[in-house]
């Protein structure tokens, strides 16, 4: 029986509200975050800074450092110690800044292990663009990169951006992948490459920075910017940082 009172109560205070509202709106106002203040002024809304999500997945056999590469982009760290299967898939989020542009990668961290291989070709289709990794020090890893490529034209999208990775470059003694024969055979599959170490810190950047300004640029289909050329991007950017230097 207390809703008689209440609703008296309420009859009393709602005309004192919004004089109070009123008296108070100069103070108000300059407390409101400054986009609810415009839209309540029926001013046009700032524009938010554009941001494009996009999804990146690193594929490639187990053990070829996938997890490593992430980490190390991620964090800035190199997970030493006992190798951990990855199970399943896992991501990480990380924004980078291309010329003002806010990118958003999701990144996708895929067990290689060929018993989570139906996992992984679930998440292929929504995939942007696909980090192939092999590993410098592990041939079969190197001769399986053809059969990683007829799965990812059979899952992906027709015009994920693929980029191959010759992992591992910083262990020299137990290298036995040359570079020239990753290089010859991206160049058979038409895919830009580089050599990286998720130890050392090779190209790590790079290659996300690299596939992040692909995906602004097809994203942003700004006709008076040039063309954005992966491929030369690439070549350029790692001749730069005198990676191919052995
Ligand atoms: N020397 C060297 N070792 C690395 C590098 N990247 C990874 N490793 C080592 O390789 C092993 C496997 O690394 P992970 O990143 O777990 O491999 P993965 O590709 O994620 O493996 P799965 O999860 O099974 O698919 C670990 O013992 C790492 O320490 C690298 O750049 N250089």
């Amino acid at each position: 029986m207390l809703w008689p009172f209440w609703s008296l109560q309420c009859n009393i205070l709602a005309p004192d509200m919004i004089g109070a509202v009123v008296m108070w709106w100069p103070w108000l106002k300059d407390s409101f975050p400054h986009q609810a203040v415009r839209k309540f002024n029926s001013l046009p809304a700032l524009p938010p800074l554009p941001s494009l999500p996009s999804s990146v997945m690193l594929v490639g056999d187990s053990g070829v450092g996938k997890t490593c590469l992430l980490v190390r982009f991620k964090d800035g760290a190199f997970l030493a110690g006992s190798f951990i299967s990855t199970v399943g898939i896992d991501f990480r989020n990380k924004v980078l800044n291309i010329d003002g542009v806010k990118v958003k990668l999701q990144i996708w961290d895929t067990a290689g292990q060929e018993r989570f291989r139906s996992v992984t070709h679930a998440y292929y289709r929504d995939a942007h663009a696909l980090l192939l990794l092999y590993d410098v020090t592990n041939k079969s890893s190197f001769e399986n990169i053809q059969a990683w490529l007829t799965e990812i034209h059979e899952y992906a999208q027709k015009d994920v951006v693929v980029m191959l990775l010759g992992n591992k470059a910083d262990a020299t003694q137990q290298r036995v992948v040359k570079r020239e024969d990753g290089e010859k055979l991206a160049k058979e599959f038409g895919v830009p490459f580089m050599e990286s170490s998720a130890r050392s810190g090779l190209n790590v950047e790079l290659a996300f920075v690299a596939i992040a300004r692909e995906l602004k640029h097809r994203s942003m289909k700004n006709p008076d910017e040039p063309k954005f050329q992966l491929h030369e991007y690439v070549s350029r950017e790692t001749k730069s940082a005198g990676c191919c230097k052995s």
